[in-house]
């Protein structure tokens, strides 16, 4: 595995492994801000699967982050993330500095609308623009066949599918499931921040999205599953509710009012972004149409 923190550098990488490769193999690209963990390795591991060469980009990209959130605080571990990386198989690992990324005033963003109106586009405002600027910067430095996103964060995977058809990026945007502790709780970088007493709490977030499962089966509308679900992610003392939606995927639009869910033929996207203390957890579960009040959707 080798390290580099130039765009130049990887390019001649990319180059040499493009033109050397006697099979054309293909390569796959997962883009991170690090502090890795086993979301992180089950992405690298899927490309390395599926890939002649799998670059891993490292860079907590300022620009995504609000003036009051945590980009100074954002947790990093060079050589922890370089274990991990070595180990899930990636090839080629890019850490560039800021000033790599922005040499100069940026006078270019790339803002993509409607599906970033709700969740976290809508609590987050500007992040999606800086996400989508930093990953097609990224996708023409690395010109990777397929890129890996995890299902975690599925909102992105929708602005970057989006992104990548309304802008013609030749790219194959791989989902892949959302990787979980033993106990439930989704593995975030973040997760790092909780104290003991929230990351017992958090558990409510997995156990509340398993529970709406259930109750999608029983005939339920959007609306009492999302009141549901308030209450229950309500009655934990330390949880902050930033927002429980429920919305079709990937269009990310309101589902019809009134309609029992197990009757809605589009996939289902039950998302949510909930405070512990200042740590800002967020987890769903998608549901695909026959699967509807059966089986988390897992993306093979
Ligand atoms: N638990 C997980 N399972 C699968 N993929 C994940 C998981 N957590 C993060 N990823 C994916 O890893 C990629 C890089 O994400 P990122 O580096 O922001 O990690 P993170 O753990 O989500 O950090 P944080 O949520 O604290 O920003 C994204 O595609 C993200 O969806
Ligand atoms: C895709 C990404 C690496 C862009 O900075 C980031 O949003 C993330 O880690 O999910
Ligand atoms: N995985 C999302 C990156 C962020 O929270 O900025």
């Amino acid at each position: 595995m080798k390290v580099v923190r130039t765009i130049s550098e990887l390019r001649r990488e990319i180059t040499a492994f493009r033109s050397t490769d006697a099979e054309g193999r293909a390569v796959g690209f997962v883009p991170t801000m690090g502090y890795l963990h086993e979301g992180h390795a089950s992405l690298l591991r899927r490309s390395a699967q599926e890939n002649g060469l799998t670059v891993l980009s490292v860079f907590v990209n300022p620009i995504q982050f609000g003036p009051n959130e945590d980009l100074d605080k954002y947790p990093r571990n060079e050589e922890r993330d370089l274990q991990v990386a070595v180990e899930a198989g990636a090839d080629l690992v890019f850490m560039p500095s800021v000033v790599e990324m922005y040499p100069r005033p940026r006078v270019t963003t790339v803002a993509v609308t409607e599906v970033t109106d709700r969740l976290c586009g809508a609590s987050r405002p500007g992040h999606f623009d800086g996400v989508a600027t930093v990953v097609t910067k990224l996708f023409n430095i690395v010109q990777p066949d397929r890129a890996y996103f995890g299902l975690k964060d599925a909102q992105q995977i929708a602005v970057i599918e989006r992104m990548t058809q309304d802008l013609n990026i030749p790219v194959e945007i791989v989902p892949c499931p959302i990787v979980r502790e033993a106990d439930g709780l989704a593995m975030s970088s973040r997760n790092v921040y909780l104290s003991a007493a929230e990351r017992e709490q958090a558990l409510v977030l997995s156990r509340s999205l398993s529970r709406a499962g259930e109750w999608i089966g029983e005939g339920l509308t959007a609306d009492r599953i999302v009141a549901r679900l308030k209450d229950e992610i309500g009655s934990v003392p330390l949880a902050n509710i930033e927002y429980v939606e429920i919305l079709t995927y990937p269009n990310l639009v309101p589902v019809a009012e009134g309609q029992p869910l197990i009757h809605i033929g589009d996939s289902l996207l039950i998302a949510l972004a909930v405070r512990f203390g200042n740590t800002r957890l967020i987890d769903n579960r998608l549901l695909i149409p026959k699967e509807v009040g059966a089986e988390l959707c897992s993306v093979k």
